[in-house]
């Protein structure tokens, strides 16, 4: 098992690192330029794990897509290209591979078979396959295709004007892109705003939408041409950097070509509430997504609450914002993150059993945890249970702890920041 060892910083954190692309636009992009008709060339795609195997199940059904260092093209075939997969498509560790790829395969007259990690098999499926058998999608599954393997036959689908019960990014996408081969309209209304790539992706791919403040819907038989698209910089790799910045004291950085689309930005705001010194440099466009250069300087921070519809803008961060509110004067309190429970682990109980280890004053609750601040990291060993967040928020208590941190696991933060020790010992380097 891969692991690594993080001794605490005798230095500042200063310099300039470009944060590599965001995970659920590379997804899509992958996605959606293969149900388009023709070319689509994409930048800053991250080649991260769970993005590779998105491309690896593209491959699968048929698309050819070429691999080039700084770009990738796509060969888009239609919305009817797919070819029937000749073995078990497998989607590693990615929740967002699996749900919005079912999404598409209701849409296929073929059969395909859905397979991943031990992660992916104990997470819930059913929030997407229950809606797609609405619109006349055959699934099945373990407990009623509640749970991986996932079988799928679809064509013939129907629009649905589906109320959702969590506000999920992955359950909407899945939704629209079966809408996209349904009869008549299909509509999503979620509890809160959910991440929304998936809607403006679709237009820059030609599509026409109806948003409004909660809900979503399209016009079936609707056809993608294909584009250019310009990846941001992940906001949630970026959250590890910035909370890095924040707690070592001295340390000045910056972070480039970050995305901050407005349902993604909620650590931003998280941030500037506790104290954080943090600017926001440079706005601009990459195609249909805001971007900035993010600055922040050490500084001293007080703690807060989170709840309500911040939760879905920051959900992924959380376990970044467990490690800054454990160096925060105060208590913060995390609540309505229920959806953490449901994730790559159980990331309340793996945020607050590995931090506990380390020494941080840190309570699980119901649908949270409260986290005492001016805690002192002991250091120690801790896992990530093959979690690429919670691996990334241990190293960075390393950064800060009294003794040397041991993170066990360590191969999993390639799911998503395959370079993240690298632009950590960069910012290193350049020092004082
Ligand atoms: O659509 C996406 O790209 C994602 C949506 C979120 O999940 P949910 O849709 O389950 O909220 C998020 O946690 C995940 O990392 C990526
Ligand atoms: C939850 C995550 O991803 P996914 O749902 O795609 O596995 C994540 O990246 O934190």
């Amino acid at each position: 098992m891969s692991q690594q060892l993080v001794e605490p910083l005798k230095q500042s954190l200063q310099g300039t690192i470009e944060i590599p692309g965001d995970k659920s636009i590379s997804h899509r992009a992958v996605l959606f330029a293969s149900l388009a008709e023709g070319k689509t060339t994409i930048y800053g795609f991250l080649r991260g794990d769970d993005c590779l195997s998105t491309i690896a199940c593209m491959k699968s059904l048929g698309i050819k897509i070429e691999e080039n260092e700084d770009y990738i093209v796509v060969h888009g075939k239609g919305l009817q290209g797919f070819q029937e997969p000749q073995s078990i498509l497998d989607v590693g560790n990615s929740g967002t591979t699996i749900r919005l790829l079912s999404g598409v395969l209701a849409g296929q007259e073929f059969s395909s078979v859905l397979i991943g990690d031990d992660s992916i098999a104990k997470r819930p499926m059913a929030r997407v396959t229950g809606p797609l058998k609405m619109m006349n999608a055959t699934i099945d599954g373990r407990s009623l295709a509640s749970y991986t393997p996932l079988h799928i036959r679809g064509g013939s689908l129907k629009g649905i004007d589906y109320h959702s019960p969590v506000a999920s990014a992955q359950v909407k996408s899945a939704i629209l892109l079966a809408g996209l081969y349904a009869s008549g309209t299909t509509k999503v209304t979620e509890p809160s705003k959910s991440r929304d790539h998936s809607e403006r992706m679709l237009e820059s791919f030609g599509v026409h939408l109806e948003v409004t403040e909660k809900s979503v819907s399209l016009v079936g038989g609707q056809k993608l041409q294909g584009t250019t698209v310009q990846v941001p910089g992940d906001i949630s790799s970026a959250a590890f950097m910035l909370v890095a910045g924040a707690v070592v004291p001295g340390s000045d950085i910056t972070l480039k070509n970050v995305g901050i689309n407005p349902t993604r930005s909620g650590m931003i705001d998280v941030l500037l509430e506790m104290g954080a010194n943090l600017e926001i440099l440079n706005k601009r466009r990459f195609g249909s997504e805001p971007v900035a250069d993010l600055r922040i300087q050490y500084s001293a921070l007080k703690g807060t609450t989170i709840s309500g519809d911040l939760i879905p803008r920051l959900i992924d961060e959380i376990p970044a914002i467990a490690v800054l509110a454990s160096q925060a004067a105060g208590k913060t309190v995390i609540k309505d993150a229920e959806e953490l429970k449901v994730k790559e682990t159980n990331r309340i109980d793996t945020v607050v059993n590995q931090l506990k280890i380390l020494g941080v004053g840190i309570e699980a609750t119901d649908d949270g945890m409260i986290i005492h601040g001016n805690s002192v990291i002991s250091g120690g060993t801790v896992e990530s249970f093959h979690d690429h967040r919670i691996g990334m928020a241990m190293a960075l208590c390393g950064l800060i702890s009294k003794g040397n941190v041991t993170v066990k696991d360590t191969d999993a933060i390639a799911v998503s920041y395959p370079t993240f020790f690298e632009d950590l010992r960069g910012l290193m380097k350049e020092v004082n």
